[in-house]
């Protein structure tokens, strides 16, 4: 019988960062997937990022990940979104070719020391005797695995149900089996299982859209624009793009999708689990939103080597003669053909309340599960996930400290936190909202606020880390700098601001104050500085100096935020004993006492953050803490 420190299950987005974060790290690892060609599949929009999204891959990249220097590697484009709006909500979003990023998975994979890559379906979780303990996996050829470790990594592909129309499948993504007698094991742990849905779009064939009345959407390629501080500027503004187009649907299409709803299994009871709110299906969006006449499209080529074409927000599960209606009602797409129909799968997810910090589950040592098996949506979540379960499993075969992150230090925490706290009653995806601290939790910055754990653990070697100490340095440098700097009144200096910015200065005003104004960048500071014949360094790399001009531009509202989190950090540090008995207090809600008996949180922050408790509850709570009730 094979024996491994650690066996992940699923090679999807959050099983390929748990086996390289093991494996890295030197624990003999092995990963089973149902199909070795689809190992980093996308399952539906070939694209990575967007708001918060990005902000997850480039924590992602600085704990020492995968994901951001695959997509730098295999991208067809890239584009900032939100340009206009403030930094904490600009982000970075990627278009990726397909088959290329599930390519460079799997060859990153292979090229792995330490890690044996397996086709098998796992169909159960091996315990000790006492079913506290986890010992390995079984398989449907009939093999037994043995290990310390197991992290599974299913995404939607357990007891999966896939529907177009009126037409049903057994599968976790279309043509790929589904894993159907995993979920047994979980519920003979005693884990609460719940029934999830999603849905994808119909792809069409490139040479039957009229793209002559659509709008180009082009990708940035001036700028180098990447994921991972580890890959090269060069590297990615080598790289040709491909433009995406926009169109929208009409009321036509409205009309179409009102007069058949009883077809879509949505609609008429076929499928009753609950599907993303944020993503939702094109006939969810035209039933919940009736008053609008039109919504965006984007068509999205899947790569460079194919004719086909994703229609990014047209997910749905309709029949296939509905779909080619609903397609060919849309301008650009008269004559278009499907080349895939758009469906909906169903899946069984595990509540996360039975987890861990460390996505550990609770009752069982040893078991680690990650990605859209706990009820989230989305690669760049499966991903984060999965680095983590790798990282703490890894960290605990080293009888080492796991590794907690904090809601204060990035989005990865945050989702933990409100997976595993909060009761998910539909599939989870992250935003910027869901973070009070966004103003500090930028993707800029995700460098600088994680880069040392990467590198405590070992996923980041030391050359990488110095590259963020020497940004840290520059960035700090540069700021006392410029506030050290006066602008000067020469004449030269009044002239070019009245000239060429229409400012005007009174003597005394520093470089930093400059460059606080709304009408001055970093470059145009840098100009002036000239002038000034500053005798320090102010020519960087681009990230550097953004990061310079998003320091001192926002300061006031990073400073306020860092007050912020200095108060809620006194709730963190407020812990609370494993064994503390909920049940002798009186002057507290019952569903308050049973969710926290339910959850038992490390501290009053995570207490405050349960559903059902009130401020009021937690006073009572810090009260006996204290020893003022007792
Ligand atoms: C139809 C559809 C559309 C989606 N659209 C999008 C989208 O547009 N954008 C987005 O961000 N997210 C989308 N999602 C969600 C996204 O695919 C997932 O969130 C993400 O892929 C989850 O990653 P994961 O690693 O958890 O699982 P997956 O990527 O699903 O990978 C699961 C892996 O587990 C393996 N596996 C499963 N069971 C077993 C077993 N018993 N034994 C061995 N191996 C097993 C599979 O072979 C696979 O390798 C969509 C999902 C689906 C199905
Ligand atoms: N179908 C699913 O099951 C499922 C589940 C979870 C997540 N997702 C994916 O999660 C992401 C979240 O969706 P979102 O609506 O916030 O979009 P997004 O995060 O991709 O982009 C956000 C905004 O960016 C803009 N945008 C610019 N270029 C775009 C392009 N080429 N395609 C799409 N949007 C573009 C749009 O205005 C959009 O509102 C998407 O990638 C979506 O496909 C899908």
């Amino acid at each position: 019988m094979s024996s491994y420190d650690v066996i992940v299950v699923g090679a999807g987005h959050a099983g390929i960062e748990a086996a390289l974060a093991t494996s890295r790290k030197g624990h003999k690892t092995a990963i089973f997937t149902i199909v070795l060609e689809n190992i980093g599949q996308m399952s539906c929009n070939p694209s990575i990022g967007g708001p918060a999204k990005s902000h997850l891959v480039k924590e992602i990249d600085a704990l020492g990940g995968e994901m951001g220097r695959n997509m730098d590697k295999s991208f067809v484009q890239m584009r900032i979104l939100n340009t206009k709006k403030g930094p904490a909500v600009r982000s970075l979003r990627a278009q990726a070719d397909r088959k290329v990023y599930a390519r460079n998975m799997k060859k990153t994979l292979e090229a792995q020391e330490n890690l044996d890559i397996i086709q098998d379906m796992v169909v159960s979780i091996t315990f000790d005797k006492d079913k506290k303990v986890v010992t390995g996996v079984k398989t449907k050829n009939g093999l037994e695995f043995l290990a310390k470790k197991v992290i599974i990594a299913t995404g939607t592909f357990l007891n999966g149900l896939l529907y177009v129309g009126d037409k049903l499948v057994e599968g976790g993504r279309m043509g790929e089996l589904s894993s159907k007698e995993l979920t047994n094991s979980f519920i003979e742990m005693g884990l609460e299982i719940k029934r999830f849905k999603t849905g994808t779009s119909p792809r069409i064939d490139k040479r039957t859209i009229d793209f002559n009345e659509l709008e180009e959407q082009p990708g940035e390629t001036k700028i180098a624009l990447k994921y991972s501080s580890r890959s090269s500027d060069e590297e990615v503004l080598a790289k040709p793009q491909l433009s995406c187009y926009l169109t929208r649907t009409n009321v036509n299409t409205h009309n179409l999708i009102l007069d058949h709803i009883d077809k879509s299994p949505l609609y008429n009871g076929t499928i009753s689990s609950i599907g993303p709110r944020y993503c939702p299906s094109i006939e969810d969006k035209i039933v919940k939103f009736r008053d609008k006449d039109s919504h965006h499209l984007f068509l999205e080529p899947e790569g460079f080597d194919t004719n086909e074409v994703y229609i990014s927000g047209l997910s749905t599960s309709y029949p296939a003669y509905l779909q080619e209606q609903m397609v060919r009602s849309i301008k650009g797409m008269e004559n278009a053909r499907i080349m895939r129909y758009g469906y909906a799968v169903e899946y069984d997810i595990v509540n996360a309340k039975e987890l861990d910090y460390t996505l550990e589950v609770k009752k069982i040592k040893g078991l680690y599960l990650a990605g859209q098996i706990n009820g989230t949506s989305g690669y760049e979540e499966a991903a984060a996930q999965g680095l983590m379960a790798g990282i703490n499993a890894s960290l605990a075969l080293e009888n080492r400290e796991p590794l907690i992150l904090y809601k204060d230090n990035s989005y990865i925490a945050t989702m933990i936190d409100d997976i595993i706290t909060k009761e998910i009653q539909e599939p989870y995806r992250m935003f910027t909202a869901r973070s009070e601290y966004r103003l500090l939790l930028r993707e800029d910055n995700a460098d600088l606020r994680l880069s040392k754990y990467g590198y405590e653990i070992g996923l980041l070697s030391k050359e990488e880390y110095d590259k963020v100490l020497e940004k840290e340095k520059a960035v700090y440098e540069t700021i006392d700098n410029l506030s050290n700097t006066n602008v000067g009144t020469s004449n030269k200096v009044l002239v070019e601001l009245l000239e060429k910015y229409n400012e005007t200065i009174k003597s005394g005003i520093s470089l930093k104050e400059l460059l606080r104004r709304p009408s001055f960048t970093y470059q145009d500071v840098k100009e002036i500085a000239r002038y000034a014949n500053v005798s320090y360094q102010i020519d960087f790399r681009d990230d550097i100096e953004y990061q310079i001009e998003v320091f001192i531009k926002y300061e006031g509202y990073i400073d306020r935020a860092m007050k912020m989190m200095e108060k809620n950090k006194k709730l963190e540090e407020k812990k609370i004993p494993k064994d503390f008995n909920y049940d002798i207090m009186t002057g507290i809600g019952r569903e308050a006492k049973q969710r926290l008996n339910e959850i038992r949180p490390y501290n009053i922050g995570q207490a405050s953050r349960i559903m059902g408790v009130t401020p009021a509850d937690i006073s009572v709570l810090i009260m006996y803490l204290d020893g003022r009730l007792s």
